[in-house]
């Protein structure tokens, strides 16, 4: 087998397309003697008979050894100079209450994005003082219900807001702590909708206005200033971006000292994690090492404590943990031609980086492997031409390697949910696959569209499987339909 022209230029022609690569899958993810992938010692097909496909699998053991390793880490790293540090889950990425007792219980806190995403952790009994809450347009209501339950932080994004908590606060009898969101300018090298500090967005307060806003805060006698807090973007593979943010809040950090403390930095989340082969996420120590050694050396030059540091992972503690498990349905080999090639071409341009060769390709076969979900449990190839990778989960297979793209069910010609993998030539409808490192904003961004029903997320560890948020029904569907009007 040789390669296919059609593949993108990253991806490779692997030596075994059953190889589970272990920086993509769940770090209790193997073969069984059987060849069948089996999660934290569940077989694939029992979970698939259990629980139906499409499931969502996370590997307990691995989001909670990720949570504690970030902890442990950043901690290690910033206590070496002298700081400390809060880490925030940041529960956008997937939020159930199991998931958030096991942060809390894992000594993190949690960061919230909406009224929502708090009612999920109130209702895993969260101390609210180990939560924070983020959003551009919190709404009053919003606002009211954070202060009333004694938030331990509210990120301020906009000068209005700055009255609204401040109201809230006073009429709640409270001094609310508040950090304020900053938009750094730093131009992260992600995806253009997973960057969030560049000038032309809607998040946070231009550096230039920091300096009047954390005056207009400290006017408050019910606000209680923090910190600035800065979040450059997400799913970013280097250290650069990060340390560029911290070196510009810094200038800003140092002379807001001069009228009052500010005990505390926030950073931010965004650290990128592995989807296929050519995903190289930077390790965690080493990211924590790097970046207390900017921190230290900015506090230095400009001769300041290291503040305390807080962070917002969302991806890196979840993302790797969680395999999405398919049945595959129908297969089409698409023969590519000189007529076809141009629809690719301009394909190509509405799923940039996705890669697909040009003139090379004519006469090249590419295989749809359509599967039972798609791009309502997992939007990211739709949404970002987010690159996954895929793998026959039922069994191991001999056949000659062949360029599959997985296909969702959708009435949607962009509904895919791997754009480019090589599979056992052999994948046949009734196989199961695995989509690896689908456990951030895969369940979290889901939808009904075409009216199917979210899929479950069942929780495996140590040979146990267990449901912790149930899939949809076609009456859960149903249930919110007003019905007929009655004659
Ligand atoms: C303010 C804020 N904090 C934290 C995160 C978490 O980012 P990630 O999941 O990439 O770590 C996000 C999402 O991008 C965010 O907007
Ligand atoms: N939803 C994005 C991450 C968050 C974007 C910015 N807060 C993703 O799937 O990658």
């Amino acid at each position: 087998m040789s390669e296919n022209p059609l593949a993108p230029s990253w991806l490779e022609l692997p030596a075994d397309a059953n190889a589970l690569a272990s920086d993509v899958w769940s770090r209790n993810s193997a073969r069984s003697p059987s060849g069948e992938i089996a999660i934290a010692g569940v077989a694939s097909t029992e979970i698939a008979a259990r629980f139906g496909t499409p499931v969502y699998v996370i590997d307990e053991d691995d989001v909670r050894t990720r949570a504690r390793g970030i902890r442990e880490s950043f901690d290690r790293e910033f206590g070496r100079v002298g700081s400390s540090v809060k880490v925030y889950y940041a529960g956008k990425a997937f939020l159930s209450t199991q998931v958030a007792d096991w942060m809390l219980r894992d000594g993190l806190n949690i960061d919230v994005c909406s009224g929502g995403e708090l009612a999920v952790v109130l209702a895993a009994g969260a101390d609210p003082a180990r939560l924070g809450l983020h959003g551009n347009n919190k709404s009053l209501a919003e606002i009211d219900r954070a202060v009333g339950v004694g938030i331990g932080a509210i990120v301020i994004d906009s000068l209005i807001e700055i009255e609204r908590v401040a109201e809230a606060a006073s009429r709640h009898g409270r001094v609310q702590p508040v950090r304020l969101r900053v938009n750094s300018g730093v131009h992260a090298h992600t995806h253009e909708y997973l960057a969030t500090a560049r000038e032309d967005q809607k998040f946070g307060i231009p550096l230039v206005d920091v300096a009047a806003a954390v005056a207009q805060i400290r006017s408050h006698a019910s606000l209680g200033f923090l910190g600035l807090h800065s979040h450059i973007g997400s799913q970013i593979f280097e250290t650069d971006g990060f340390a560029e943010a911290a070196r510009r809040l810094f200038a800003v950090h140092v002379e807001l000292l001069a009228g009052g403390p500010v005990p505390e930095l926030n950073l931010g989340g965004g650290f990128g994690i592995a989807y296929n082969s050519s995903d190289v996420a930077l390790p965690i120590d080493v990211l924590a090492a790097n970046l207390a050694d900017s921190v230290a050396r900015l506090a230095a030059e400009f001769g300041v404590a290291v503040p305390v540091i807080a962070i917002e992972p969302g991806r890196s503690i979840v993302g790797p943990s969680t395999t999405t498990l398919y049945t595959v349905g129908t297969i089409k080999d698409v023969l590519v031609t000189d007529d076809t090639v141009p629809e690719l071409v301009e394909g190509r341009e509405l799923v940039e980086g996705q890669g697909a060769s040009t003139g090379s390709a004519t006469g090249s076969v590419r295989k749809y492997v359509s599967v039972d979900g798609g791009m309502s449990d997992n939007i990211r190839p739709a949404l970002y031409a987010a690159d996954y990778s895929v793998r026959i989960a039922n069994r191991v297979s001999d056949a000659d390697a062949a360029l599959v793209r997985i296909a969702g069910k959708h009435c949607e010609s962009g509904d895919i949910v791997v754009h480019a993998d090589y599979l056992p030539g052999d994948v046949t409808p009734g196989d199961l696959v695995g989509v690896p490192a689908t456990g951030a904003y895969g369940w979290a961004m889901a939808s009904n569209y075409n009216y199917l029903g979210r899929p479950p997320v069942v929780a495996v560890r140590d040979g146990e499987a267990r449901v912790i948020v149930r899939g949809e029904t076609e009456d859960d569907l149903l249930s919110r339909d007003a019905g007929l009007e009655q004659n």
